[in-house]
């Protein structure tokens, strides 16, 4: 079963094309990484998705829902490329506030605070935490109710390395079906297995990340084979 399905969307902004007969599809449990130059539309795909854009023609479905209905707010979790946590509210009562949105046990926020290292900060005010811990309690709030299917725009953004360590660690735990959008191969390569590549809002290539790796030249980086790619479109 497919649980992500874009056919045919097209999104403008003025004059600006961003997304151009977009399809793709995601199968249920599936991993996928979205990768594309500066501009291909990851961010306006990931808010459609999310239900925060509407396409202007095209069919967009979430476990055959529509973005933005009530039963998808359910079962989504979506990190976007920027962020925030209500700032006035603590670490705490920023988890507190969700899992009560959410429906999900108390005992629920301890866990968030304990796997992500948030419990030495929890009486302090969202926005008076560092980035990269603004960053950890936005994942941990996207991820409180173990949601079934998880949009990540740049997961690992400002987060030190033992952090992106954990992160991963999380996320690779998870049944979930994701879609992460990334500039960064090592995040595609250790978190998903198969990548949609896109560029100026069309998909310019699909596929296993094994199927990647031998497009590449005898010891050539990923990286390199993904640049040429992208340069090519
Ligand atoms: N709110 C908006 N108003 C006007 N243009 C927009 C808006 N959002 C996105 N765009 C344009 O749509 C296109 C796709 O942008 P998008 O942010 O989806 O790209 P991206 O692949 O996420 O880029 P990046 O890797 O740089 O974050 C770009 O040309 C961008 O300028």
């Amino acid at each position: 079963m497919e649980c992500i399905s874009l056919k045919n969307v097209v999104k403008r902004f003025g004059s600006v094309i961003a997304l151009n007969n977009l399809s793709f599809s995601i199968p249920c449990g599936g991993r996928f990484a979205l990768l594309g130059p500066n501009g291909a539309g990851k961010s306006t795909t990931m808010k459609i998705l999310a239900g925060l854009l509407k396409p202007d023609y095209g069919e967009v479905e979430i476990m055959g829902m529509k973005p933005g209905m009530k039963e998808v707010k359910k079962i989504l979790g979506y990190l976007p490329e920027d962020p925030m946590p209500y700032r006035i509210l603590t670490v705490r009562e920023n988890l507190e506030y969700i899992a009560s949105l959410r429906g999900v046990p108390k005992e629920k926020v301890e866990e968030m605070l304990d796997i992500l290292d948030l419990r030495q900060y929890e009486k302090i005010q969202a926005g008076k935490l560092s980035r990269g811990n603004q960053q950890k309690l936005s994942l941990a709030l996207v991820l409180i109710h173990n949601p079934e299917i998880v949009l990540l725009d740049e997961p690992l953004n400002y987060l030190d390395i033992p952090t992106q360590e954990k992160v991963i660690g999380i996320l690779k735990g998870m049944k979930s079906t994701f879609l992460i959008s990334t500039h960064i191969m090592s995040i595609a390569t250790r978190l998903t297995d198969h990548v949609i590549m896109i560029s100026k809002g069309t998909v310019i290539w699909q596929g296993s990340i094994e199927e990647l790796k031998a497009l590449g030249k005898e010891d050539e980086p990923i990286e390199s084979v993904v640049a040429r790619m992208m340069d090519n479109a």
